[in-house]
């Protein structure tokens, strides 16, 4: 794990907590997300909103925030007439005003008598190819046979690099879909030399595999590779898949040696995790998103726990950074935090 994050999960006892649903709560506060760039609209339209449910997430209990650059890419920005410099200002916006929230409300928090809060990290989003093409493929993980690790690279290398360079503690790939991407991802960090640790997030739809169907074990071992990636783990997947999912990360396979004499039958084990990468999952609501009708399908009962029971047991099961993703929101963070650390007051 990264300096810098093992120092926080430290802090926060052993598991902190990252914020919510960031579009999810910018609609609340009457933002108008319905638009290619989803929720990085609101970077030209209404950044104080940003700046506001950055807050909100912060007073929720939030030790990490994601900026609002989940679904902001330079090609998305220049179809919408903005120039090159332009978007790549809006680019480090996003990054700015994540920080201007953390370093106000820190210094507030210093005001009171009783610290209850740590002081939150910064990750910079960044979004799948699937999410700026806007047209499923974010969670089939469907790109067509005409995209190569090669161009998703192409695809990601300015934006990367624009936003590594704008201040973050960390960068968060989030909701990616496939191998293929993971490759690309990782490949581009050690080409860039990305200074600024990562996670690297997947995206599930059945819990057993990433969307596009392919295996967690595989994608793991890329990521496991690389000295760049400081955390893995999945976001916006139902929350009722999450603990497996852990527990598969956790997972110890065992490789059995048999060597035989004449007489004796000796049996030997190797045991190897899966991986051994800090863990993050911040997985949706459950609610299932109906493109068709728009809107939002209710959650799919899972045992009647809640959001908090639930972190309880990602924590046991192993994730260092639990928090959640599409339909949560800051009071859903509130009751993760005080679930997490009522646990750790005892
Ligand atoms: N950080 C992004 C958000 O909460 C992740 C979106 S996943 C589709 O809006
Ligand atoms: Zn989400």
């Amino acid at each position: 794990m990264a300096g810098v994050v093992e120092e926080l999960v430290k802090k926060a006892g052993g598991c902190a907590v990252i914020d919510g649903g960031f579009a999810t709560q910018l609609e609340a506060l009457g933002a108008d997300i319905n638009d290619p760039l989803w929720s990085a609209a609101c970077l030209i339209t209404k950044p104080h909103l940003i700046k506001e449910v950055h807050m909100q997430y912060l007073e929720a209990g939030a030790d990490v925030i994601i900026s609002s650059s989940y679904q902001a890419t330079i090609p998305g920005f220049l179809a919408r007439g903005l120039l090159l410099e332009e978007a790549e200002g809006l680019l480090r916006t996003s990054v700015q005003l994540a920080l201007e929230a953390r370093d106000e409300f820190w210094k507030s928090t210093l005001r009171k008598s009783k610290p209850v809060y740590n002081r939150a990290l910064v990750a910079a989003s960044i979004g799948s190819y699937g999410a700026y093409l806007a047209d499923g493929s974010e969670y089939s993980g469907s790109y067509g046979d005409d995209v190569t690790a090669e161009k998703l690279k192409d695809f990601h290398r300015r934006r990367l690099q624009v936003l590594a360079t704008a201040g973050p503690d960390l960068i968060a790939f989030e909701a990616i879909p496939n191998k293929m991407e993971a490759q690309a991802l990782v490949e581009l960090l050690e080409e860039e030399d990305i200074q600024v640790p990562s996670w690297i997030c997947f995206s599930s739809v059945d819990g057993k595999h990433l969307c596009s169907g392919e295996s967690f074990g595989d994608c793991l071992q890329i990521l496991n590779a690389s000295e760049k990636v400081a955390i893995v783990g999945v976001n916006c997947t139902p929350p009722q898949f999450v603990e497996g999912i852990i527990r598969e990360f956790k997972q110890v396979c065992s490789f059995f040696l048999i060597f035989r004499n004449r007489k004796s039958k000796l049996l030997r084990a190797r045991r190897q995790q899966q991986t051994k990468k800090a863990i993050a999952v911040y997985p949706n609501s459950g609610e299932v998103w109906d493109g068709r009708a728009k809107r939002w399908l209710p959650v799919e009962c899972f045992g009647r726990k809640s959001f908090d029971v639930m972190a309880r047991r990602w924590q046991e099961a192993g994730a260092s950074l639990v928090g959640g993703c599409c339909r949560t929101t800051p009071s859903t963070i509130r009751a993760v935090s005080k679930a997490l650390k009522s646990r750790n007051d005892q």
